[in-house]
């Protein structure tokens, strides 16, 4: 029942004061209508076939390469370029019995092996097997330096190098072992041009461990192509692979366009950002495999939402109108309609129309509990951002940990997360989401990586407008330090927050491990698009690259 101090009785009222809004202007989507329409490929269907063949080859290849070395290069590979989805129970396999084979490491290593024992590190560390990073002390002198003959070895460091990023928290070999494979490759960088140097170039700008596995894939087809011992059909199934998960992007990418423009945003809500494209490149970087395409249409219309109700309670929204919406969204009933003013009308019914659609899907497989899960996040969301607006409203400057009890939810990861698995059809149990919904350790540092790398990115453009303060302010003014002070602190918090998530993969997990990688590419993400500034809302040339090469432009070569 309505209690008479709800917000929902003064709509009225508001409708007749003057309304001082902020105005932010978001420039137009650069890409125009350009992904509305969509052509099916004529070839597709013997494309699939040939795909077929190609995956029994390289599913044989997996079963018969015995030696150990061997079959940690050809995983590797089949990981890299974006096929490894196709042959996960075999991976777990020989991973499991390689793991099986050498325990935690000593039996492992038998000569000098510096890249060998970094790939079989990092394979095993990236399924989850807690290896232990002792066996890197073989590689350092009895003063604790590592040894001369590292420095010689290229390949050994790079490989090293990628090995370290899966370091937890304590593990000082790793951490040194960071700081000197960096110091020495980039000193290598200055000297020598040849593949290999594009190779480290690209590690010190972005190690493996953070890489998107599209964009991975798109990067690694043409090394292999070049290495002498590539395997043909594993080429062959990784480019045709890629075209066809390409195609099917692109109908999806029409799909959700259609949706958009009938919703006619720029019309109805024209303060809301129009970044359609970059939002379907995000979502991409969560699930890309043909299984999980329901899973991103619903994600791609529940995320639009919360773009939506990003800039409605950051920048357009009255303080009195958004208490109305807040309430209306704890009810969620369609009969709060009449009581929103009428340009959040149309916010409110979408809202409920996308998880009306979702809930009758689910309805049909008994599983109407992730919507509720959900939906109680998505409400936990509405208020932390009236608290935001609350701040702005009173220009309060919150402390650091009052600042971040709030905006870490309303950064939204952990809802997301939870959309996640509204959609997937295995392994997602209640607990999934009684896990996801409590902020556990890993789910919390995606979502501080995030807070921390946006605000960084984005908070000298917020504050020019009425903005909530963001974490740098709120921490420079409690600690009285400077803005790049602050940088930095928060750059190794980052670094730190990704130690908690590879501790989190670790065997035993909460939850099954397929079910971390949503989460994992997630904080991903934040590392393309908030690393050399915010590629979200300004699209610089890396960023039109990416999103060129994996939705228009045809593979090369
Ligand atoms: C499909 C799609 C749209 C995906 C986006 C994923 C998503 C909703 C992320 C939530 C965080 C967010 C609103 C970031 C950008 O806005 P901001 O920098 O204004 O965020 P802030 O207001 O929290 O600082």
């Amino acid at each position: 029942m309505t209690s008479f101090a709800s917000p929902l009785v003064r709509s009225a009222s508001i409708k007749q004061d003057v309304v001082i809004r902020n105005t932010v202007n978001f420039h137009r989507s650069i890409w125009g209508d350009q992904f509305l329409m969509y052509e099916e490929r004529k070839d597709r269907e013997w494309e699939e076939q040939l795909a077929n063949e190609l995956k029994e080859e390289v599913r044989k290849m997996l079963i018969i390469t015995t030696q150990h070395r061997k079959l940690l290069e050809l995983i590797d590979a089949v990981q890299r370029l974006g096929v490894a989805y196709h042959f996960e129970k075999e991976i777990e396999e020989c991973l499991n019995h390689i793991y099986v084979s050498y325990g935690h490491g000593d039996l492992w290593i038998k000569d000098n092996d510096l890249q060998g024992t970094s790939l079989w590190f990092r394979l095993l560390r990236q399924q989850g097997f807690n290896v232990s990073s002792g066996i890197f002390n073989k590689y350092k002198n009895n003063d604790g330096s590592f040894m001369e003959s590292v420095k010689d070895d290229v390949q050994g460091m790079l490989s090293l190098n990628e090995a370290a990023y899966m370091r937890v928290e304590g593990e000082q070999v790793l951490d040194e072992a960071l700081a000197f494979t960096t110091y020495h490759l980039a000193n290598i960088l200055e000297n020598h041009t040849s593949l290999i140097e594009a190779q480290i170039h690209q590690a010190l700008q972005q190690p493996l461990r953070k890489r998107l596995p599209r964009l991975e894939a798109l990067r690694y087809i043409p090394i292999y192509q070049q290495e002498a011992s590539h395997n043909e059909a594993l080429l062959k199934l990784a480019k045709l692979d890629f075209t066809l998960l390409q195609d099917l992007h692109r109908k999806e990418l029409s799909q959700i366009s259609k949706w958009w423009k009938d919703l006619d945003v720029s019309r109805n809500l024209p303060y809301v950002r129009d970044r359609i494209v970059e939002g379907y490149f995000w979502i991409l970087a969560v699930y890309f495999e043909p299984q999980h395409s329901d899973a991103r249409i619903f994600l791609m219309k529940a995320c639009n939402l919360v773009i939506i109700l990003d800039d409605t309670y950051d920048n357009y929204g009255t303080y009195e109108e958004l208490e109305i919406l807040t309430e209306a969204i704890q009810r969620w009933s369609m009969s709060c309609l009449d009581m929103l003013p009428e340009y959040m009308k149309l916010i409110y019914k979408e809202l409920l129309d996308v998880y009306k659609e979702a809930e009758d899907l689910l309805e049909k497989k008994g599983q109407t509990y992730r919507c509720y899960y959900t939906k109680e996040m998505v409400k936990e969301y509405a208020r932390n951002l009236l608290i935001e607006a609350k701040w702005v409203n009173e220009r309060y400057t919150p402390t650091v940990e009052e600042h971040m009890s709030v905006t870490l939810v309303t950064c939204a990861y952990a809802m997301i997360i939870a959309k996640c698995y509204v959609h997937r059809d295995d392994l997602v149990t209640e607990e999934t989401f009684k896990w996801v919904s409590t902020y556990p350790p890993l789910v919390k540092a995606s979502c501080l990586i995030l807070r921390l790398m946006d605000d960084v990115a984005t908070h000298k453009e917020e504050q020019e407008r009425n903005h909530v303060a963001s974490s740098v302010e709120c921490y420079m003014k409690q600690y009285g330090v400077t803005e790049e002070h602050t940088h930095e602190l928060f750059t190794k918090q980052v670094e730190d927050e990704w130690k908690v998530i590879n501790k989190e993969s670790l065997r035993p997990t909460d939850v099954p491990r397929p079910l971390l990688m949503p989460p994992i590419n997630l904080t991903r993400v934040c590392d393309v698009l908030y690393r050399r500034g915010d590629d979200y809302n300004h699209a610089g040339k890396e960023m039109i690259n990416h999103i060129k090469s994996l939705l228009v432009n045809p593979l090369s070569g």
